[in-house]
């Protein structure tokens, strides 16, 4: 068996982040890239653990150095993007890895890293997208719309992916997500 890259997107509150908290309590052995983001951190967000929070100018850098393996501005609101030196680091030990981004970042993942498997995860219905994003609570309902906007977008994609996971159950879905990560060597 070989460990391969996944990219998992999905709209707005589907569950990305709780999902891959799961894996990354269930499954230690799997390494989740932490993004750098020019958003405020949200109460109980650490810096270094949830994202990298870095300021505008500092983003600009990780452009401009060429450091990240994809970057987007996401709900027009603020932008995000993998480092790329980390994700070169574990694929090269040939540990399971995995990157939480939005439709856009995993086009550009899609174009440069063809060999990655791309999971979409979708929600079990539109309204309870809604009741999920409206639970968190942490948007202002102006963002909310905004997200929801985005969140069309993004459900509308989702024939673009190699497989799609519904998000009924976190523990299941963690385990969906990380059975597709360990493939036979034959399959390369
Ligand atoms: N399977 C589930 N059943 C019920 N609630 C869930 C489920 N998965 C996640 N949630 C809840 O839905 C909310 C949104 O989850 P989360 O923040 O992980 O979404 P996300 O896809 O990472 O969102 P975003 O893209 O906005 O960052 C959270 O309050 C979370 O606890
Ligand atoms: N293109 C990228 N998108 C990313 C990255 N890290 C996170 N995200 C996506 O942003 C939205 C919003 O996240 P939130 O934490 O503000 O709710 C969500 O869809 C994430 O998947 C990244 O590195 N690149």
């Amino acid at each position: 068996m070989t460990s391969r890259l996944v990219v998992l997107a999905g709209p707005t509150a589907v569950g990305k982040g709780t999902v891959a908290a799961r894996v990354r309590e269930a499954h230690p052995d799997v390494w989740i890239s932490v993004s750098a983001t020019t958003r405020a951190p949200r109460p109980g967000e650490v810096d270094g653990v949830h994202y990298h929070f870095v300021s505008d100018a500092e983003f600009d850098a990780m452009v401009e150095g060429d450091e990240l393996l994809e970057w987007a501005v996401v709900h027009r609101a603020a932008r995000y993007g993998t480092p790329r030196g980390p994700v070169e680091a574990v694929l090269a030990q040939g540990r399971p890895a995995m990157l939480e981004i939005d439709l856009q970042g995993a086009r550009q993942v899609r174009s440069t890293m063809p060999g990655a498997l791309f999971v979409f995860l979708k929600p079990p219905s539109w309204e309870e997208l809604v009741r999920r994003l409206v639970g968190r609570g942490t948007e202002t309902e102006e963002e909310r719309e905004r997200r929801l906007a985005t969140a069309r977008t993004e459900l509308a994609a989702e024939a673009e992916f190699d497989v799609t996971i519904v998000n009924h159950e976190v523990p299941a879905a963690a385990e969906e997500l990380v059975a597709l990560m360990t493939v036979p060597a034959s399959a390369h």
